[in-house]
């Protein structure tokens, strides 16, 4: 007995380890001819020949379904034997175009298949030929399929039913079900069907409506009942008092009283009849900024609260890697006149791919938040008449629209006690959605979902935007990828408190303009007072970083430097300027395009303008210890630097007021706010609160002046930027790191009179004279008279500016020469040198 169970149960063990070696085998095979697969499809040529493949056949099909309308009944007795025999017998002949394999195709596909539907077959083919071949839609690919075998079996079965006779229209498939389906409901119940199943396609894919009373009944009803619009004018049809209360069917009146008091939905009963409808989302574009936000319907219920959820996958599409290292290639081919044509963009193997990181939110957790939302209005006497939820990464959005007669102030001023109420962190009301009317509760998942720098990197809109300065920084809470272009921010203020992702998110910027931009269209101008955030970027100095000319470090850790650095930015600012009047153009865009032309005579110094990018990663420090001398130039740069390529990212762990002073604030309408300590910072960064109750970890919200946009930052780790930074440091660079125009300190920019003689170049008095007989305060006319670089003109004009030779800058005016003649300035001249 004891043997018998002891053989008993080691027969299992035996069982379990075959099974689970032939476990091993299978996944062993599977990761062997995983990769070759991959490869397979990832290959450009097999793509093409595949599309091509499928367009032919496209054609073929069409062709040979066509010549079988005309001749099928000649080659009919010819098809009655094997493929084989068929194909192979020269002695059987047939008529159709594409011969006997078009023959027996068709056919199979239209006598023995499905009729003359057999014709949407190669109209299939074609859309999925042209998507493989050209990367594009001409329609929806899953909705044309799902539609035309809808309609290929529907189409079948009903020609079938009123053409029994005709055999060719609804072929056999046809033919046969109707006798089945027939034999079983009779041939009535088959007509019935047809229509039923028509009806419920049409509702599940178009919504169609049964709207055919005649609209009078509700117009009535509308002059009855008291609550028929809310206050956001949201049409609410108030059937649910017709069907509760009843009508009097003679006078069409409501059976309810004036006395009677209305009946009041409790909070249970409607949460009773909640019905969650599972909504497949359509794929959404990514939000870009300067486009108008999409508008979401929100359906108006009838006798039951609409609870519906949209589904956001993960749905903005994302390059293949062919695809990606396709314009790798392309970008290759910028202007050759550059030094570094040889230059490739970093690949995207560089980041870390996490895999599917998209953590599903359980119906449960929905249904439970839903519930709660629910019961803390009903506490608070909130009716509603719909919700929806909206998932994405880490927060999924309840959008509720309040019962008619609900004032969206009581909601508003509720706010702190239905977040108590909900109790968990980073609850966000947002009374009404701007635009919407409706009410936003923001929940965190239980499960928050990291959003890989990869993913945001490799996808379409990200690679395809035509912008500037293209940043991706993570998803919406819609899961739409979030795009900007930095060009038009113009700057960027960016606060949180410590450890809420604030690095990773400026590594995300620079992550994502390192993937977008040739070094000879970018610089950076790192300033990193911590001296351990931006170190990386080290490796990058000959590519893409720009420094002072007297300074060692590409990357500036000292205060004093950062003084230096921003005027000479200043510098580099009216420099440009000047460069701009003279080419006659308005933009960085323009003048560059002008240059690439070679409509714009390097001669007369000018040059390819890159685009120059300030980081400041710990302003509070700076601003703490350097007060208004950084604040000044910081305040010239932001409002005029805009049209000549600089833009200025601001971080700070300390968002207070006197650390984003006002005239800060002013110019930098870009903010980002990742999760801070109080309401107050908040209001301080963002002019309201909420960035206050983000839940961390790279949730941040995003104001670019006006509405709120809530996303989760794209994570970017250390190794990753070190990996990137690592790519581009390998290749060759340009012999020297650019450099910004010499800074030649307070004395000589202060203004005229206090110029210091020792500093004075040995050609200021002949450029003096130059100017003044030619009476105009600029740059480049020294450049071209003098034969002299473009930095010591600039510094030129800069003492005779501190001189009283000439006044001020003036944006893209000319200076103005303050003396009138050359003799008067031989006189100032002799005066000064004394
Ligand atoms: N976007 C993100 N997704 C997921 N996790 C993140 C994200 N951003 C930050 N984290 C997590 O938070 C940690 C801290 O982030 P980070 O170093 O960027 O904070 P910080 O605000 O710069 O802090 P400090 O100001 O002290 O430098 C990271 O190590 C990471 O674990």
């Amino acid at each position: 007995m004891a043997r018998n169970q002891l053989k008993k149960s080691t027969e299992p063990t035996k069982d379990k380890e075959t099974k689970d070696k032939k476990t091993a085998f299978k996944l062993g095979f599977i990761s062997k001819i995983k990769p070759t697969i991959t490869g397979i499809l990832n290959n450009e040529k097999v793509t093409k020949i595949t599309g091509l493949v499928f367009l032919v056949f496209s054609v073929f099909l069409l062709l040979a379904l066509s010549a079988y309308l005309f001749t099928w009944k000649i080659d009919q007795d010819k098809l009655n034997h094997t493929w084989n025999e068929i194909l192979f017998n020269s002695e059987i002949q047939v008529e159709n175009w594409l011969g006997k394999l078009g023959a027996l195709v068709s056919h199979q596909l239209i006598y023995a298949g499905f009729g003359i539907s057999a014709f949407l077959l190669p109209f299939l083919t074609f859309l999925i030929g042209f998507r493989i071949l050209f990367k594009s839609n001409l329609l929806p690919l899953s909705k044309s399929f799902r539609y035309t075998v809808f309609s290929m079996v529907w189409l079948s079965i009903a020609f079938g039913y009123v053409f029994s006779k005709t055999a060719i229209l609804g072929g056999a498939f046809g033919y046969q079900t109707n006798i089945w389906i027939g034999s079983i409901i009779g041939n009535i119940g088959v007509g019935l069907v047809l229509f039923l199943s028509l009806l419920i396609f049409l509702v599940f894919n178009f919504n169609i409506s049964f709207d055919i009373l005649p609209k009078k009944e509700i117009a009535e009803e509308k002059d009855i009942e008291p609550f028929k619009e809310n206050s956001h004018n949201i049409p609410v049809e108030n059937e649910e008092v017709n069907f509760e209360k009843g009508i009097d069917e003679e006078t069409e009146t409501p059976l309810i009283s004036k006395a009677e008091e209305p009946i009041e939905l409790t909070t249970e009963s409607i949460t009773d009849e909640l019905d969650i409808k599972n909504e497949e989302s359509e794929p959404k574009d990514s939000i870009i900024l300067d486009s108008t936000p999409p508008i979401v319907k929100t359906e108006s219920t009838s006798d039951e609260i609409e609870f519906s959820v949209e589904e956001t996958e993960n749905e903005d599409e994302v390059l293949s890697e062919s695809e990606l290292n396709k314009k790798v290639a392309e970008f290759g081919e910028y202007d050759p006149t550059l030094d570094l044509s040889s230059y490739q963009l970093p690949s995207i193997d560089l980041l870390k791919d996490f895999g599917n990181t998209q953590k599903r939110v359980s119906p449960e957790e929905l249904e439970a938040n839903k519930n709660r939302i629910l019961e803390t209005l009903g506490n608070y006497n909130i009716k509603i008449a719909s919700i929806k939820a909206t998932i994405g990464p880490t927060v999924t959005l309840y959008e509720i629209v309040p019962e008619a007669g609900v004032r969206i102030s009581k909601i508003k001023n509720l706010e702190d006690d239905i977040a108590l109420s909900l109790a968990a962190l980073g609850i966000r009301i947002i009374a009404p959605i701007p635009g919407k009317g409706t009410i936003g509760i923001e929940v965190p998942n239980q499960n928050p979902e990291v959003v890989p720098m990869r993913n945001v990197i490799a996808s379409d809109k990200f690679q395809n935007a035509k912008m500037e300065l293209p940043v991706v920084m993570g998803k919406t809470i819609t899961n739409e990828t979030f795009v900007f272009d930095l060009a038009k921010m113009p700057h960027l203020l960016m606060a949180g408190a410590t450890g809420q992702g604030k690095s990773v998110g400026l590594n995300a910027v620079l992550t994502s303009l390192l993937y977008k931009k040739h070094p000879a269209q970018l610089k950076f101008v790192l300033v990193d007072p911590k001296k351990v955030e931006l170190t990386l970027y080290n490796k990058i100095e000959r590519h893409f970083l720009a420094k002072l000319p007297d300074s060692e470090d590409a990357i500036i850790t000292d205060n004093q430097k950062v003084i230096n650095t921003l005027n000479s930015l200043c510098i580099e600012m009216d420099q440009r300027y000047e460069l701009l009047k003279n080419a006659m153009v308005r933009n960085i865009v323009e003048y560059n395009a002008k240059f690439i032309a070679r409509k714009l005579n390097p001669n007369d110094g000018h040059k390819f303008l890159p685009y120059i990018v300030l980081v400041i990663d710990e302003f509070a420090d700076l601003i703490m210890t350097a007060g208004k001398e950084v604040e000044t130039p910081i305040a010239r740069l932001a409002q005029l630097a805009r049209a000549i390529g600089i833009h200025l990212i601001i971080a700070t762990q300390r968002p207070s007021a006197n650390i984003i002073t006002g005239i800060i604030k002013a110019n930098f309408p870009g903010r980002i706010a990742f999760r801070v300590t109080s309401g107050i910072d908040s209001r301080t960064i963002l002019d309201s609160s909420g960035a206050d109750q983000l839940i961390g970890k790279g949730d941040m919200l995003f104001s670019q002046g006006n509405d709120l946009i809530r996303v989760q930052c794209a994570f970017v780790d250390t190794p990753e930027v070190e990996r990137i930074c690592e790519f581009i440091g390998n290749q060759r660079g340009y012999p020297e790191i650019f450099t910004l125009p010499e800074y030649v300190g307070e004395s000589a920019t202060g203004g005229s009179g206090t110029f210091d003689d020792e500093d004075k170049d040995a050609l200021f008095d002949d450029a003096a004279r130059m100017l003044v007989q030619h009476q105009q305060g600029s740059a480049s006319l020294l450049q071209r008279k003098m034969k002299i670089g473009y930095n010591r003109a600039g510094r030129l004009i800069d003492q005779m500016e501190a001189a009283g030779i000439i006044g001020p800058f003036e944006g893209s005016k000319a200076r103005q020469v303050l003396i009138s003649d050359l003799d008067t300035l031989e006189q100032f001249l002799k005066d000064m040198n004394q």
